[in-house]
């Protein structure tokens, strides 16, 4: 766990050192005072990357070019981590241990850590652009090279759209043989984790809605044979020209929600879907404890907020074993009646200033 974490002109907080020596920290405020904020910057120790945005511009404070975010992490041996995010003039440097590291890697195989995120209700109801971005970020975290393979397909499918394009048939058999061993690698992967937390979705979702919603893994390949998938692209060539663009393959992969053999999402609550989100966090942290045998740092955003509290405490019970979980709130959420955790540090936060509520 950290157990401080020093800013210095991050977003809108005030420079200095919160004490994060506790397995539960608990940020409350109104709108719009920071408290993302804090989660963004310890996600950004352990990934080096933010969730919520890809310009790294917009975390320096308004009005600076520099901003720095450090922490030190006790890991289970009580062994200090020191670690630090430096922006200057756009460009980013991380020291890991004292020591300046390109390797992202180094600091996610130390430092587990998963966020439950506002926005995570387009994992169950945004497109499925989303839904795939959640499954990749699973395999990721026990298959770093899945990444590199996903870069190849998209690069690929790029190139295969341009050729589709300018109706040039000549290279599509290069295309359409690499794509398929791209695509039944990654299809199949990701129909792999699906069956591998489907019976735990199930089982959850219906211990917390009383439905048996199933979550089921849709691919447009038939079979996912390198063999089949490459006689699939010939035969929806026609089809591609037509419409202008690949209509098969790894990019189309989807995820469905099934009640009663119907789309549960399109008639689910607020209440359900932010619930499916959550149980869909929850065994990716399970399954990154699982993978990395490393209690994960749990970071969980304004994510209970459409629940009542007696789901709010059947869902916090479910977690995996966490090194430490940090919470935000707005100001008078009665927390403590269902948290259920001790010695929690409990911060209030105003214009960017943290101060012990
Ligand atoms: N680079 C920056 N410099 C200064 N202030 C910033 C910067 N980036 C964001 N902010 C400020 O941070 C605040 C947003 O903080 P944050 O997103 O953490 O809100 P929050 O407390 O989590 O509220 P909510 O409950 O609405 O999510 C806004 O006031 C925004 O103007």
């Amino acid at each position: 766990m950290f157990s401080y974490i020093d800013f210095k002109n991050f977003r809108n907080i005030e420079d200095g050192v919160i004490n994060t020596n506790s397995s539960s920290i608990i940020f409350m405020g109104e709108n719009g005072q920071g408290k993302t904020n804090i989660l963004e910057s310890v996600y950004m120790l352990c990934y080096g990357t933010s969730f919520r945005t890809k310009k790294n511009k917009i975390i320096v404070k308004n009005g600076f070019s520099y901003m720095s975010i450090s922490g030190d992490y006790k890991n289970n041996n009580s062994i200090s981590i020191p670690v630090s995010i430096i922006l200057k003039d756009g460009k980013k440097s991380i020291f890991f241990n004292n020591k300046k590291t390109e390797s992202m890697e180094s600091l996610f195989d130390n430092f587990p850590c998963i966020v439950f995120a506002n926005d995570d209700i387009n994992f169950v109801n945004g497109e499925p652009v989303f839904q795939r971005k959640f499954i990749d970020q699973m395999i990721v975290l026990y298959d770093p090279l899945f990444i590199y393979k996903l870069r190849e397909y998209k690069k690929l499918l790029e190139s295969r759209n341009k050729l589709i394009k300018e109706n040039n048939i000549k290279l599509l058999d290069i295309y359409d043989k690499k794509l398929s061993v791209l695509g039944s690698f990654i299809s199949s992967k990701r129909e792999w984790f699906i069956n591998y937390v489907k019976n735990d979705f199930s089982n959850i979702m219906s211990d917390l809605t009383g439905k048996e919603v199933k979550i089921k893994f849709l691919s447009s390949y038939k079979s996912f044979s390198v063999d089949d998938i490459f006689e699939y692209y010939i035969n929806n060539r026609k089809k591609d020209f037509s419409i202008g663009y690949t209509s098969v393959g790894s990019h189309r992969d989807r995820v469905f929600f099934e009640y009663e053999d119907k789309n549960f999402v399109s008639y689910a609550s607020t209440g359900q879907i932010r619930t499916i989100a959550l149980v869909l966090r929850i065994l990716q942290a399970r399954f990154l404890f699982y993978v990395s045998k490393k209690k994960p740092i749990l970071l969980m955003d304004d994510v209970l907020l459409e629940l009542d509290p007696c789901r709010r405490k059947k869902l916090l019970s479910l977690l995996p074993e966490f090194s430490q979980i940090f919470f935000t709130f707005l100001p008078d959420e009665p927390a403590m009646n269902y948290l259920n955790i001790k010695n929690s540090i409990v911060y209030s936060v105003k214009g960017g200033r943290v101060f012990i509520a």
